[in-house]
C-alpha cells in the first residue's frame, strides 16, 4: 500500500499548532449523525461508489481512492440505478487505481523531456508531494540541458530512453488511502524472474507491442549511452510496455479494455504519467540517489535538506541524509535500510515522473515487487565499490541480478544502469567498463536489448553525473 514521500509542501493552515501537517480543518465531534446519502447530495457532494467518501462535486475521481465519478453522477444529481458499472469479469476498481489511468494513454505521444521544471503536481496524481508504498508482505514486519555524446551512458536522466507503458499508478491524496495491489509471494516472484530469464523466448515474438517512437526531436533512441542522468529521461517515450510470456499481468491488462468513461478528461496542459522504479541491491545507492535528485531538481527545499543533514547527523548517520528524505520511517532510519517502497514524484514539462525507490534488501523483495511492479520504466542502481558490485551480481543473494530480472517481468525493457559511488573507484574506467561487461552479460539474458539499456558512471553523493554533466576530471574519459 503506498504511503507518501512527505516533501515540499508545508500544510500549515495559518493557526500555531503542532498539527500543522495534518490538519484538514476535520474536528471530530461525538454523536454526529451520519449524514444519510439524499444529505450529501443536497450539499453539493457525490459519494464514492467504491470506499463511500464524500465528494466535493468539482472532482472528477474520488478524492480518497481515486475511482472516477459515475457519467451517471453529474449536475449534482445522482442516479442511483446507474451507479458504476463494476462487473465481476473486469478489473475491480482497485485494479483500475493500481493499473493508473494517467499511464493508460498508450497512445500517447512520446515527449521530450526537461527537468528544469515544475514544481506544481500534475492533475494525475493528487496534490501532496508523495507516497509511500507498504506492502503487506510480511517481511516488512519483521524487526539541462542535454547534450550527450558518448558512447557509454548518459547522465542520468537524459538521451536515449524509450519508455513502454500500460499501467499506471495513481496516487491517491491522501496518506492512508488504499493504493491496492495485488500481494506477490516472494516465491512467486522468484520462480516468475527465473523463468523469465531461462525461458530463451524473445519478447518480440511473444508479444507484438505497439511501439509508438514519437520522440519530438526525432533523435536516436539506439542506446550506448549519453549524458549525464537526467538528460537521459528527455528522450522518453510511451508506448506499450514490452513483455514476455511469463510477463506477470501483461495479458490479463491487455485482455481488459477500460470504457471511455473511466478516464478522467485530460485536461490541457496536463502531464502523462511515467512510473519510474529505482532498483538494485541493498546499499548500492538507491535513496541517496533518489534524494539528491529531488534536491537538485527543487522538490526538496534547502530547508528541508538541513534539516535531514542534522538529525542523520544526530543519530550518527550523516551519509543519509539523502536516503532520509525517501527513508521517512524510525525503523528505517534507525537501520539505514529502505523497507517499503517510497513514492515520491518529480515533474517535467511533459511527464510526471512517479519515482519509486524501491527497498534493496533481500528480505523486503516482496515489498520491491508490491511497489515497483507499475513501472514503466527504470533505473538500475549498483554500486561500483570493489566487492559491492559484486555481491549484488552473487547468484544466490545478489539483488542486482533479481531485481533486473523482476524489472524485466514486470514488462520493462529499458532501463537505465546507474553505475553508483564512482567515487570509491577513483572514477576508474576500468572499473565501470568491467561492470558494463559483466552486468550486460547478464541483462541481456534478461532479455534486455543492449540498445535499450544505457550506461552511466555517477556518484550520488559527489553529485557527479546527475544533472549536469561532469565536474570531476577524473570522470573525464567519460563523453556525456
Ligand atoms: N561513496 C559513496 N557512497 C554513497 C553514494 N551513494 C550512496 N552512498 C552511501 O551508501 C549508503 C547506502 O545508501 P542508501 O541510499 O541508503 O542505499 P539504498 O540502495 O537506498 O539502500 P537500501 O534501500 O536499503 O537497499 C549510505 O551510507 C550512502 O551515503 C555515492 O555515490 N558514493
Amino acid at each position: 500500500m503506498p504511503r507518501k514521500v512527505n516533501c515540499g509542501i508545508d500544510y500549515d493552515d495559518g493557526y500555531d499548532d503542532d498539527f500543522d501537517d495534518y490538519d484538514y480543518g476535520y474536528d471530530v465531534e461525538e454523536n454526529v449523525k451520519e449524514p444519510s446519502l439524499q444529505d450529501t447530495i443536497k450539499r453539493g457532494v457525490w459519494r464514492c461508489s467504491l470506499c463511500t467518501y464524500d465528494n466535493d462535486d468539482a472532482m472528477s475521481s474520488c478524492d480518497i481512492c481515486g475511482i472516477l465519478r459515475s457519467p451517471s453522477v453529474s449536475n449534482g444529481t445522482y442516479d442511483e440505478k446507474r451507479t458504476a458499472p463494476f462487473k465481476f469479469d473486469v478489473p475491480s476498481p482497485d485494479d483500475l487505481v493500481s493499473n493508473g489511468l494517467h499511464s493508460s494513454a498508450q497512445h500517447s505521444k512520446a515527449k521530450i523531456f526537461d527537468f528544469k521544471s515544475s514544481r506544481a503536481p500534475s492533475s494525475g496524481v493528487g496534490k501532496n508531494e508523495a507516497v509511500k508504498v507498504l506492502s503487506s508482505a510480511k517481511s516488512s514486519d519483521s524487526s539541462h540541458d542535454s547534450t550527450g555524446k558518448d558512447k557509454h551512458g548518459g547522465i542520468i536522466f537524459s538521451k536515449n530512453l524509450e519508455i513502454n507503458t500500460s499501467s499506471g499508478f495513481k496516487a491517491s491524496d491522501k496518506s492512508s488511502a488504499s493504493m491496492a495491489k495485488g500481494r506477490v509471494e516472494d516465491s512467486d516472484g522468484r520462480s516468475v524472474s527465473n523463468n523469465l530469464c531461462s525461458s530463451g523466448q524473445s519478447s518480440s515474438s511473444l508479444m507484438p507491442k505497439e511501439r509508438t517512437d514519437m520522440v519530438e526531436d526525432g533523435s536516436s533512441l539506439t542506446h550506448g549511452g549519453e549524458g549525464y542522468l537526467t538528460s537521459n529521461l528527455k528522450n522518453m517515450t510511451l508506448g506499450a510496455k514490452s513483455g514476455n510470456s511469463k510477463d506477470i499481468k501483461a495479458n490479463s491488462r491487455a485482455q481488459y479494455k477500460p470504457e471511455k468513461w473511466m478516464f478522467p478528461e485530460k485536461a490541457e496542459g496536463s502531464l502523462t504519467q511515467l512510473n519510474l522504479a529505482i532498483v538494485g541491491h541493498v546499499d548500492s545507492g538507491k535513496s541517496t540517489l533518489s534524494g539528491r535528485l529531488l534536491h537538485l531538481l527543487g522538490r526538496i527545499s534547502q530547508k528541508e535538506m538541513h534539516k535531514y543533514e542534522k538529525e542523520s547527523k544526530l543519530q550518527g548517520k550523516g551519509s543519509f541524509a539523502y536516503a532520509w528524505a525517501l527513508d521517512e520511517s524510525a525503523e528505517e532510519r534507525e537501520r539505514g535500510v529502505t523497507m517499503t517502497v517510497a513514492v515520491t514524484y518529480l515533474d517535467s514539462k511533459r511527464y510526471h515522473v512517479v519515482v519509486l525507490d524501491s527497498p534493496g534488501h533481500k528480505d523486503f523483495v516482496p515489498n520491491m515487487i508490491t511497489g515497483a511492479t507499475p513501472a514503466d520504466a527504470a533505473i538500475l542502481v549498483i554500486d561500483a565499490s570493489i566487492g559491492s558490485f559484486e555481491a549484488g551480481m552473487d547468484g544466490t543473494k545478489g539483488q542486482t541480478r533479481e531485481h533486473a530480472q523482476l524489472i524485466r517481468s514486470f514488462g520493462v525493457d529499458q532501463i537505465i544502469v546507474a553505475v553508483n559511488k564512482m567515487d570509491a573507484v577513483e572514477y576508474s574506467k576500468d572499473r565501470f567498463d568491467l561492470i558494463k561487461s559483466q552486468l550486460g552479460t547478464f541483462l541481456r539474458s534478461c532479455d534486455f536489448k543492449d540498445s535499450s539499456v544505457t550506461w552511466i558512471p555517477l556518484s550520488a553523493v559527489e553529485n557527479q553525473n546527475l544533472v549536469v554533466a561532469p565536474s570531476d576530471v577524473r570522470l573525464s574519459w567519460y563523453h556525456g
